[in-house]
C-alpha cells in the first residue's frame, strides 16, 4: 500500500549538501582579502523594459569563452583563472566530484544587496548542473524551496561551501533577500560548468 505524504516538504530532503567549514578560518580569510581585489563590476539588467542596476557587484572568471549570458540581458566573459580560484575549484571538484569551467563573484555591499527568487537555468551550464557557493565575509541568510512550497533557511557562513546538486535548479528555487538589519559586506563564488551548446 502506499503511503499519502501529506507535508511532503517535511521528508523530503533539499537537494543541496552544505559544508560549513569548507575552509579554515585562516584559508577563508586570505581568499576573502583576494576576491575583494578581483575585477568587480557593476552591471545593468533588463527587466519589464526597463534598465536597472544589478543590486550587488559581479565579476566572472574561467575558462576561455565560457561566456555566460543571463536573463536574456548581462553578458559575463570570463577573464582567465587567477591561481588561487582555480585552487579552490579544484579542492571543491576533490570534495564532491563535479568540474567547473567559470566561477561567477558577487558581492554583496550591505544589505540592500540582494537576488531575488531564481534557478539557474541557463542552457550554458547544460542539463541538471551542479553548482558549488562558496561564502565569505558576512553570514547573508540564503532561502530555497520546492516550486510552489515553503522556504527553508541557511544562514552561508565565512568560509562554507553550499552544493547545490544536479536537478536543484529545476525544482526548487533561492534567493539572498534584502535585510534593513545590518551585514557586513560578502562575497559569494558560485563555480559553475559550461557546455558548448553551439557544436
Ligand atoms: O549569494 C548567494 O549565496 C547566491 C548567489 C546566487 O544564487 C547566484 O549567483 O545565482
Ligand atoms: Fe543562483
Amino acid at each position: 500500500m502506499t503511503q499519502l505524504n501529506l507535508f511532503p516538504e517535511l521528508i523530503t530532503p533539499l537537494p543541496v549538501t552544505y559544508y560549513p567549514n569548507f575552509l579554515n578560518i585562516q584559508e577563508a580569510n586570505e581568499l576573502y582579502q583576494h576576491c575583494l581585489d578581483l575585477r568587480w563590476q557593476q552591471n545593468q539588467i533588463k527587466m519589464l523594459g526597463k534598465i536597472m542596476p544589478v543590486p550587488r557587484l559581479e565579476c566572472i572568471y574561467g575558462d576561455e569563452g565560457c561566456n555566460y549570458l543571463y536573463s536574456n540581458s548581462v553578458l559575463l566573459e570570463p577573464l582567465p583563472w587567477t591561481e588561487k580560484l582555480a585552487q579552490i575549484r579544484d579542492k571543491i571538484t576533490a570534495l564532491t566530484g563535479h568540474n567547473f569551467r567559470i566561477v561567477i563573484g558577487n558581492q554583496y555591499r550591505d544589505g540592500q544587496d540582494s537576488i531575488g527568487w531564481h534557478a539557474d537555468k541557463e542552457p550554458s551550464m547544460g542539463v541538471d548542473p551542479a553548482i558549488a557557493s562558496v561564502s565569505l565575509g558576512g553570514v547573508r541568510k540564503f532561502q530555497i524551496k520546492p516550486i510552489g512550497g515553503s522556504a527553508t533557511d541557511y544562514w552561508l557562513e565565512h568560509g562554507s561551501l553550499l552544493l547545490m546538486l544536479p536537478g536543484c535548479q529545476s525544482t526548487h528555487i533561492h534567493q539572498v533577500p534584502k535585510t534593513n538589519k545590518f551585514v557586513s559586506p560578502r562575497v559569494n563564488l558560485t563555480f559553475r560548468p559550461y557546455v558548448d551548446n553551439t557544436v
